[in-house]
Formats: C-alpha cells, structure tokens, sequence
C-alpha cells in the first residue's frame, strides 16, 4: 500500500473532473476536465467569481447540490475513490479525514450550543473522551489556537464571537479528528487585514505540525501566493495554469498573466488598470497541469 505520509505520494489525485448542471438550454459545465495532486503541501486555486472553484472543493467532500451531475476519471483519496465511496463511508470521511474550513463560521458551528461544548462533544466522539477530560482538552486546544483566555471563551455562543476568533475555533476543531487534507474555501475573506494573517498563521502552524494537505480556495491572488506553495488559475471551469507561487511573476498563461497586471501596487500606482481580455482557447488551454 502506498505511503501517504511521505511528501512525494499524493494525497489527492484528481483526473479530469466535471461538475454540470442540467438547465433548460443543456448542461452548464461549472468545472470542466479538472486535473491536480495535492501532496503534504499548500495549494491556491485561484479565479474569479463563478470560475468553479467552490464547486471543485465541494466535489472533492461530495456536498454538492442535488442537481449537480458529477464525473471523473480519477477522484481518490489516500487511494480511495471518493466517487463510488458509500455515503455512509463519505460521511466518516468528511471531518475526520477531510476537513472544511468556510469564510463564515458561523454557518458551520451550531448557534445554540455554546463553543466550548461543540468541541468537547467532538473530543468525546473522536477520542472517545470522558466529559472531564474533553472539557480539559478543549481548554488545551483553544490555547492552541492562540485564544488567551480559554475559560473565558468556552461559555460563548457563536455569535458573541468574532469573525477571527470563529476560525479559530473550527481550526481547533479540526485538530482533533487530524485530517490529513483541509479544504479552505475563502476562509480569511470576511476579516481585516491582521485578523486574516493571525488566522493564516495559525493555520500554517497547523498543516505544517501534522503534515496536513491544503487546497486554499481564493479569489484574492497576492493572499494565495504569499501563503501557499503551489497555485492553480482557474478559468471558467478549467484549471489554465498550475505553478509554484514563487515563480507566478514566470506565469506563460495570458489569463495569469492578465491577472498580475490587474493587481494594484503601491510603489507603482497606475492610472488605468489593465483591463482583462479573453480568448476562447483558454477553456482548452492548460499549462503546467500533471499529465500522467
Ligand atoms: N445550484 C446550482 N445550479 C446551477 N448552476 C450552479 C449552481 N451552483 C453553481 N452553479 C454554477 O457553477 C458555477 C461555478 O460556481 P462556483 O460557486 O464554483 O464559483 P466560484 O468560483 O466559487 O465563485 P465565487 O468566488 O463567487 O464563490 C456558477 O457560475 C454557476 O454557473
């Protein structure tokens, strides 16, 4: 069996991924022949809105919505197919190997119970853990999101906290089922500025603590490369380049490149900022994808 802790092996391969919709006039393909690895490794799926991101990281976890008609020719998981996999199976595999993080917590933690008490009851079912025990290890685990005041905070209802301080929470929560892939689907878009790099760092701290995988859903390009290693440009449904974060100033794709002249700077203001042209080539066009 293959080694899914070692950096090489992927620990998501996903080959030529198609999510449609039927509509009155056809299907309207959202994603179309998708094709990635994700490793021990961060990667950006970049595009703007309605490029097919969020359905691509609702594949993967199956939580698309009804009408959706999913194919692939590859969709596994540490060498499991996800698209044949039995719900009951999918439903152990959401959380507790793939986890989810989305922009608004609010929206994934319960509103009427309090916070320390949805992840103790998750310390409960995961560790089976005795009540005294998981209220211990909750307290742990907020301070290992970096909440200062532990104590304080476990009595709190989700919406008597922040936006930062919600993220924080799921990012704990996620800690005990040690998943060995997260997706974060715009998870920093809804905070400031220097919530968003605590929230990021901690989440680094994270993945590179337990070697967790990332696919890093975002719209915004100078967030994706500076946190992640790899990135994927997607366009209309169609991954268009795949590239180290580092080398994006190389990108070859017009697309990608249109969107770093697109970006604001600060030393360089400009008067006009470029418009983005398109071709219709691009939803053939791949540059850098895996081809096995
Ligand atoms: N329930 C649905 N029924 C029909 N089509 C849908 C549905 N949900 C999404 N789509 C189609 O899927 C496309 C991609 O949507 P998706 O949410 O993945 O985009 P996105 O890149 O994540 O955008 P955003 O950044 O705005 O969230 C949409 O443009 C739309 O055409």
């Amino acid at each position: 069996m293959a080694d899914f802790k070692t950096a090489t092996t992927p620990i998501l391969s996903v080959r030529n991924l198609e999510v449609a919709f039927p509509t009155l006039m056809g299907l309207n393909k959202a994603v179309r022949g998708v094709s990635f690895d994700i490793r021990r490794e961060k990667v950006g799926l970049i595009g703007e809105s309605g490029s097919g991101k969020s359905m691509t990281g609702r594949s993967l976890m199956r939580l698309l919505p009804k009408a959706a008609r999913v194919t692939a020719d590859r969709l596994k998981f540490e060498g499991e197919d996800l698209l044949s996999m039995p719900e009951e199976q999918m439903r152990m595999m959401r959380g507790r190997r793939i986890a989810m993080i989305l922009q608004d917590p609010k929206f994934s933690l319960n509103p009427v119970m309090t916070v320390g008490d949805q992840i103790s009851e998750t310390c409960r079912i995961h560790l089976k853990m005795n009540k005294k025990a998981a209220r211990r290890r909750t307290l742990e685990l907020l301070e290992r999101v970096h909440i200062r005041d532990p104590e304080r905070v476990y009595p709190l209802y989700p919406h008597e906290v922040s936006g930062g301080m919600g993220q924080r929470i799921m990012i704990s929560m996620m800690i005990i089922a040690q998943p060995s892939l997260i997706i974060a689907d715009e998870p920093t878009s809804a905070l400031d500025v220097s919530v968003r790099q605590q929230v990021l760092h901690i989440l680094d701290e994270i993945l590179a603590e337990r070697d967790i995988g990332l696919l890093f859903i975002s719209h915004d390009l100078n967030l994706v490369r500076s946190f992640c290693d790899r990135v994927m440009i997607m366009y209309a449904g169609h991954i268009v380049e795949t590239i180290e974060a580092s080398k994006l100033d190389e990108a070859r794709h017009p697309y990608t490149q249109g969107l770093l002249k697109a970006l604001p700077q600060l030393d360089h203001p400009r008067e006009r900022l470029a418009v983005l042209q398109r071709d219709p080539a691009w939803l053939e066009d791949t540059v850098g994808v895996p081809n096995d």
